[in-house]
């Protein structure tokens, strides 16, 4: 039987308790005298106490030790390259591309996930609850007797290459490439990898991720609610004497230890939780008629800013779907976004870039960066035979499009070494068609 078992539904409030423990969940009440089995009562809140009841988030934990009782925190010198300094490197408004990431090397010391985390751009500050950063893992080593906590904001990640195995206060999770999970803030977490293993996060300080209005689409479409999953609680009956956790606080990470490991909740409810989605469950929308439709119709979940339809940043995927739309360009439009556009690719290829843009490298186009098919794409759409077409069958691209404007890492501008210098002459031979025939004059 499979030690993964989840809930289904977002933004439920759920109830779980570790099946080895009955009734270990105090019933009518959250603080009863004595808990069952003596357990400690504990709330995480992810929203302030009088956040409106649409928007309002906690969980009650009941766990054999309060995470308070651990030593006094000491900083973390694991990471070098999880950053928050959005100064390191003068602005660039060019259209970035990056080579695969590389994975950790075979030989050597190994790298577990928090060491593994490389910053590549980002915006905004922590301590002000508002901005977000990207963030590629590469990892080639489990987390043993520690787990990490995020304060600043919630990660979502996205593997690329690997399954993860993610331990979380709330249960367990596995997580493969073309499947992401969301672990919210302050929730404690634990990855176990097998082999070299790599992907992209994204990071949000200000609020949490929320489904996308469907507005005319109706009741059902994109992602729906009943596909995601959240784990039942699991403890670790396993005593751990010399347990670390490390959390990022304000950008910098730091490490404390303690006598117990953190996974020791027996049960818990509410609807503050980690949870993950197949993104293969995906239900398109699409232009049945003619032309291209804004990516917005693929949005999976977004972090909604205080401006009214502005995300400070959307997840959205361009997932295998039939192509029909008659008289029409087909592949995206070339334009200029208010927006940022940080792509990624999980499987495949993409179809407005099929050279160049490779599965665990990235691109970049900032605010009014131009951008659009390459060479190859334009002559080929725009000559194409127009009947229905699968595309991008086997490939899985995706965006983290932001309101922000995104500043990137000396990691991400030089130490990684991947940025393509030869990017921007993918458009460089586009020709000058104009004509006047006599029909258009
Ligand atoms: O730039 C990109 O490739 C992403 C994108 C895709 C699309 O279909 C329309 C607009 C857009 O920015
Ligand atoms: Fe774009």
């Amino acid at each position: 039987m499979s030690k993964y078992k989840y809930l289904s539904g977002f933004g439920s409030h759920f109830s779980s308790e570790d099946e080895r423990y009955p009734n270990s969940l105090p019933v009518g009440q959250n603080s009863p005298q004595v808990c069952p089995y003596k357990l400690y009562a504990e709330q995480l809140s992810g929203s302030a106490f009088t956040a409106p009841r649409t928007e309002n988030l906690r969980t009650w934990l009941y766990r054999k030790l309060p995470s308070a009782v651990h030593q006094p925190f000491k900083p973390f010198k694991g990471a070098t390259y999880l950053k928050q300094n959005w100064d390191e490197q003068p602005p660039n408004p060019n259209q970035l591309r990056w080579k695969p990431f590389d994975l950790p090397p075979q030989q050597g010391r190994k790298t577990t996930f928090v060491e593994g985390l490389h910053t590549v751009c980002g915006a905004g500050d922590a301590r002000a609850r508002h901005g977000l950063a990207i963030h590629i893992y590469s990892c080639n080593e489990s987390m043993d007797s520690s787990a990490f906590y995020n304060s600043d904001g919630d990660f979502l990640i996205v593997p690329q290459q690997g399954d993860l195995d993610i331990t979380t206060e709330l249960g367990r999770m596995k997580v493969a490439p073309n499947e992401i999970c969301v672990i919210p803030q302050g929730i404690r977490f634990a990855v176990a990898v097998n082999g070299a293993s790599r992907g992209y996060i994204l990071e949000v300080y200000d609020g949490h991720f929320v489904l996308p209005d469907l507005g005319p689409i109706g009741a059902n479409g994109l992602a729906n609610a009943r596909d995601f999953e959240t784990p039942v609680a699991w403890f670790n009956e396993q005593h751990i004497e010399d347990f670390q956790v490390i959390s990022k606080f304000q950008g910098s990470l730091f490490v404390a230890q303690q006598n117990h490991s953190v996974f020791d909740v027996v049960a818990w409810h509410g609807n503050y939780v980690p949870y993950k989605y197949d993104l293969s469950k995906f239900m398109v929308i699409n232009s049945v008629s003619f032309d291209h439709c804004d990516p917005s119709i693929f949005t999976v979940l977004t972090c909604p800013s205080l401006r009214p339809g502005t995300a400070i940043a959307d997840f959205v995927i361009f997932p295998p779907r039939w192509s029909v739309q008659e008289h029409t360009f087909r592949p995206p439009y070339y334009h200029r976004n208010c927006m940022s556009e940080f792509m990624g690719l999980i499987l495949g290829k993409y179809e407005a870039k099929e050279d160049g843009f490779a599965a665990g490298g990235a691109t970049l186009h900032s605010i009014m960066t131009p951008h659009g098919p390459d060479v190859k794409c334009f002559e080929g759409a725009s000559n194409a035979k127009l009947q229905p077409e699968r595309i991008a069958e086997g490939t899985q691209a995706f965006m983290f499009e932001s309101s922000l404007s995104l500043a990137v890492t000396k990691w991400g501008e030089e130490t990684c070494q991947k940025l393509d210098a030869a990017y921007y002459e993918c458009w460089q031979s586009l020709k000058d068609n104009f004509e006047i025939n006599k029909a258009q004059k």
